[in-house]
């Protein structure tokens, strides 16, 4: 795993320790013509050999172009990617070493799985004997050995998606991209897949990068997440650097469905949070590196809250989500006009409003982000 990277480093200029990362892309632009704005704009990463980075965010944030246009399969109208340390802004698509398993998973429906998965050799004219031993150790990598002479309607909608991931590494690519690569089965089977698809992705050891709008997904899968917004890259972290750490309330929401409210120090030892709720210091995570001249902001996530009937919060309940072990309560403080979202304990009496308090040391206490959420 790598450390996170700096946002506004990482799409302006690029870090000098990621010169030789398999992937690093630099202000990434892309505007479709006709269109007002970017549909991707100065976006900038670094993937590290043998590193999983997904690129995550809500529908139309510019996930799918950004990793078009590492596949060469869109052109770039700003920045730079280097892929191996090598430019490759302007590299055909067929000539950059790139495995690519799309949604659907595409595999031929009159062809064998080990011919599915010979496909891009034989296009390639590599000599047969290379070929069978490449085939064999791409369906031994990706566990689907014994389905060789299957064909694809015979597959589970999980064996096609490891013979897809298969197919994508008999080539030997330097990066792999997956395109949504549970979103095509059905809601369980997803969760079941996602650790199997988690640990075939650390033992093909491969540079990748993947796309979803799945948080739980980015979570699972991924070393770093890079978080979308309109066409920008809002923050680049571990999942639990974004999970502590949110750049901004949207990353809280997207990542966390957590919540980053404004606060202010009261003066007394304590910080009134959105206006309402005043919170003993000693009581937060962050408060000794805190500066409590400037602006605050109170972290939390929906677990850092405990119902108590003595707690200093009083929420308005206007919605609740039964999740099975918890509810989801969403709500606004009293007296404030934020909305507020917490998991508690299934077992917990919920009415009309439900008073917390923080769980000790949970709610963290920092210093407000500059806009667009760069540290
Ligand atoms: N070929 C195209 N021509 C014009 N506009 C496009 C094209 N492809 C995508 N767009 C627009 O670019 C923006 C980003 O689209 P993109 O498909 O990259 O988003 P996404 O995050 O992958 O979305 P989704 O999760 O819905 O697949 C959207 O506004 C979309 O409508």
């Amino acid at each position: 795993m790598t450390t996170a990277v700096n946002v506004e480093q990482s799409s302006r200029t690029g870090g000098a320790a990621d010169q030789h990362a398999a992937v690093r892309a630099v202000g990434l632009t892309r505007r479709y013509p006709g269109a007002a704005r970017p549909a991707v704009s100065d976006v900038g990463f670094t993937v590290g050999q043998g590193e999983v980075l997904a690129l995550v965010g809500p529908s139309g944030c510019g996930k799918s172009t950004t990793l078009r246009m590492i596949a060469g399969l869109e052109p770039l109208d700003g920045g730079t990617l280097h892929l191996d340390g090598v430019d490759a802004t302007g590299t055909r698509p067929e000539h950059r070493r790139i495995g690519w398993v799309p949604q659907s998973y595409g595999l031929f429906p009159h062809m064998s799985v080990a011919d599915n998965v010979g496909y891009g050799l034989r296009a390639r004219r590599v000599p047969a004997d290379q070929r069978r031993t490449a085939v064999q150790e791409a369906l031994r990598l990706a566990r689907v050995t014994e389905l060789a002479d299957r064909s694809p309607s015979q597959l589970s909608g999980g064996q096609r998606q490891r013979v897809a991931l298969a197919r994508a590494l008999a080539t030997d690519p330097r990066v792999l991209l997956l395109d949504e690569p549970l979103a095509a089965l059905d809601p369980q089977l997803r969760d079941e897949l996602r650790a199997e698809l988690a640990e075939l992705l650390r033992t093909a050891g491969r540079a990748t990068v993947l796309v979803t709008h799945d948080q739980h997904e980015a979570l699972a899968l991924a070393d770093r997440i890079a978080i979308l917004r309109d066409g920008r890259l809002v923050q680049c972290a571990t999942p639990a650097e974004i999970w502590q750490d949110p750049a901004d309330d949207f990353v809280a929401a997207f990542i966390a469905r957590g919540n980053v409210l404004p606060a202010e120090s009261a003066g007394d030892g304590s910080v009134l949070v959105a206006d309402v709720w005043r919170l003993p210091l000693r009581e937060l995570g962050g408060a000794d590196t805190v500066r409590l001249d400037r602006e605050l902001e109170v972290v939390l996530r929906p677990r850092d809250l405990v119902a108590d009937e003595h707690g200093e919060l009083t929420l308005m309940v206007r919605q609740c989500e039964y999740l099975g072990d918890v509810v989801r309560v969403h709500g606004e403080p009293f007296g404030g006009d934020v909305r507020l979202s917490v998991e508690l304990p299934s077992s917990t009496a919920i009415s009309d409003r439900i008073t917390l308090r923080p769980s000790p040391g949970k709610v963290t206490v920092r210093n407000k982000r500059t806009a667009g959420g760069n540290r």
